[in-house]
């Protein structure tokens, strides 16, 4: 649905995007992650032609973004929406009046818009606030006035640019819940620029991974979050379990667990081979659509082919670190 092919995009000469590949396809909730400045929301904006870029080719449904005449371009924008963070409504319009703005602004001609604008109302759960005005709401209503607006266009794509950034965690976990609903009930392709790795790990089925306008890594959530954690370190907070104390007597171990697999390893592992390993970090996520995780141990050296014997022997997954 969207593939993008060695995209390069510079402002002022820096450059802030750098050979990008990306697939996303149709009923993906794909999440791009990053630190501040890594380039996620000039990618996202060059998704709906908001931004031009450099080099490079972006196809949304096999049409080139970059090729389109300020015409086309129009009306290729009227069918992706688009939510942020500050929520961006008219703060002299009602509810209904927000949502009715885009029809306005792309002149379209809907039948039937009083009722199209109590559908999509009811979508997001603000029947009640139809006449309300924005600063009457709040964050999360407000947001969901947004998402609202964007509905109303039909779009087959969602962009969520940071759209719960400013958001108290269980008002960010009712957006995210309505998101995933759009995406299962109405096939509408979301893309979630973020930097909390709750949110991508909530509602995202793939991610990809930006640092310096390059992509690091992209694929399924789960396997960045097992196969490349380093990735993620700078977002992980007190997940961050890479202390950068070497220790040069002991030898760092990740065993990695998914559904249901070896869940007693670690006391099996203790039991049948007698070794002392300290636990240095531990973490089971809930992912869209399973659960997986790692266990990080310390063992120390002269112990560690035993280790490594008994994980084999027992076809854990497991990786040195
Ligand atoms: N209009 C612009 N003119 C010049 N430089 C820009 C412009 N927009 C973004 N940049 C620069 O491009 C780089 C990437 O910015 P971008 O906003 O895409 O990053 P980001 O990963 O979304 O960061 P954040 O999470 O802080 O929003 C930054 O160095 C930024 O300063």
């Amino acid at each position: 649905m969207i593939e993008i092919k060695n995209l390069n995009k510079t402002f002022d000469e820096k450059q802030v995007l750098q050979g990008i590949d990306l697939v996303i396809e149709k009923g993906d909730i794909y999440g791009l992650v990053g630190v501040s400045g890594a380039g996620k929301s000039t990618l996202l904006r060059c998704i709906n032609g908001l931004e031009l870029f450099d080099s490079g080719t972006l196809m949304v449904d096999n049409v080139h973004v970059n090729r389109l005449t300020n015409k086309e371009l129009r009306y290729f924008r009227s069918g992706i929406g688009m939510i942020f963070q500050q929520f961006s409504l008219l703060e002299r319009k009602t509810v209904y009046e927000n949502i009715l703005f885009p029809l306005k602004c792309f002149k379209s001609k809907m039948n039937n818009v009083d009722q199209k604008i109590r559908e999509v109302l009811e979508l997001v759960e603000l029947t009640d606030k139809i006449h309300m005005l924005p600063r009457q709401l709040s964050g999360g209503q407000k947001q969901r006035v947004a998402i609202a607006r964007a509905l109303i266009m039909n779009p087959k794509i969602l962009l969520c640019d940071e759209a719960t950034s400013a958001l108290d965690p269980n008002i960010t976990q009712s957006i995210l819940e309505l998101l995933k609903r759009i995406n299962r009930e109405l096939g509408i392709t979301i893309v979630v620029v973020t930097h909390q790795m709750s949110v991508v790990k909530e509602i995202c089925n793939k991610m990809g991974v930006l640092s310096s306008g390059k992509l690091k890594a992209a694929g399924p959530v789960q396997d960045i979050f097992l196969n490349t954690p380093e990735l993620l370190d700078d977002f992980m907070g007190e997940e961050n379990y890479r202390d950068g104390q070497s220790d040069q007597k002991k030898t760092k171990l990740e065993i990695i667990l998914r559904s249901g697999e070896n869940d007693q390893i670690l006391s099996k592992l203790a039991i049948e081979t007698g070794v002392q390993f300290e636990l240095v970090w531990g973490g089971l996520n809930k992912y869209s659509d399973s659960i997986a995780g790692a266990l990080m141990i310390r063992v120390r050296d002269e112990e560690y082919a035993l280790v490594e014997a008994y994980l084999n022997q027992h076809r854990v997954e497991w990786r040195k670190v």
